[in-house]
């Protein structure tokens, strides 16, 4: 959830990537999910992670965050910060004690450390974040009292006042309703306008449709990429989604 060193040093050398993976493996214990992916992440891009339930866009996601260590295979960053994680909605627990301030305030976490106050600087961060996600006017609510598509733009909060120029969302959309999936699509499409790598998980096809780039994913396995209209092509999809 919080800025992460990444697990390999960034690799200056990398042109035109914000991230490479090759050969990378990864899951969980007594349970191997990712085999073999190689791809790479393009530089002030959308790239959508696509695929059916268990395929494991989330594994992959906590792995680009260096939440999950893979197992085998290489993970190379080009300079720039340490990437911002927003897990799933439903990973963070709905009744932790928190104001929707609080838990916007534990994106800074990572630069301050859990037990220092937070800076001035911090609490620009906070507050710049919290307007841009139109949650100013939240700040003192508990997060479990909020609406989904409030929560989830909290939590999205959280990763942009981490300062990040690589954003990773975990299914950022998923169970919100229209009006509140256009505004996070809207406003994930204005932060790669502003320089920042935006990589989403999602079951949303319109988003990924709109993506720069898209990686599919299926049963932990890569098997397209590039971009939208090749990779989402109608075969692909009805090969992994309503197999015979
Ligand atoms: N903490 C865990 N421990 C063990 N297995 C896990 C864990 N988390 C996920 N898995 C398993 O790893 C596989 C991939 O899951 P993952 O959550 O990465 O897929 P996903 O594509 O994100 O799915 P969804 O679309 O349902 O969110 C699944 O078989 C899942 O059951």
């Amino acid at each position: 959830m919080f800025n992460n060193n990444p697990p390999f040093p960034p690799a200056t050398e990398l042109r035109n990537e914000r991230v490479r993976f090759q050969r990378l493996s990864a899951g969980y214990p007594g349970r191997p999910v990712l085999h073999q992916l190689s791809a790479a992440i393009p530089p002030l891009a959308m790239t959508a992670l696509v695929g059916p339930n268990g395929s494991g866009k989330s594994t992959l996601l906590g792995v680009l965050a260096g939440v999950i260590t893979a197992t085998s295979g290489q993970l190379r960053y080009a300079e720039g910060s340490p990437p911002a994680f927003v897990p799933q909605r439903g990973a963070v627990g709905d009744t932790l004690p928190l104001t929707a301030r609080q838990t916007v305030e534990m994106g800074r976490w990572g630069q301050r450390g859990l037990w220092r106050r937070l800076t001035r600087t911090d609490r620009t961060a906070v507050d710049s974040a919290m307007e841009r996600l139109g949650v100013a006017d939240l700040g003192a609510r508990q997060l479990g009292e909020l609406s989904g598509g409030q929560r989830q733009r909290v939590l999205i909060a959280q990763g942009l006042a981490q300062q990040s120029d690589l954003l990773l969302l975990d299914e950022p959309t998923t169970g919100l309703d229209p009006e509140a999936r256009e505004r996070i699509t809207a406003l994930l499409t204005d932060l790669v306008a502003d320089g920042t790598t935006v990589v989403q998980a999602t079951h949303d096809l319109d988003a990924a449709r709109s993506a720069d780039a898209c990686l599919l994913l299926a049963d932990g396995r890569l098997i397209g990429q590039g971009s939208p209209e090749e990779v989402l092509t109608p075969e692909a999809l009805a090969r992994i989604w309503q197999p015979a």
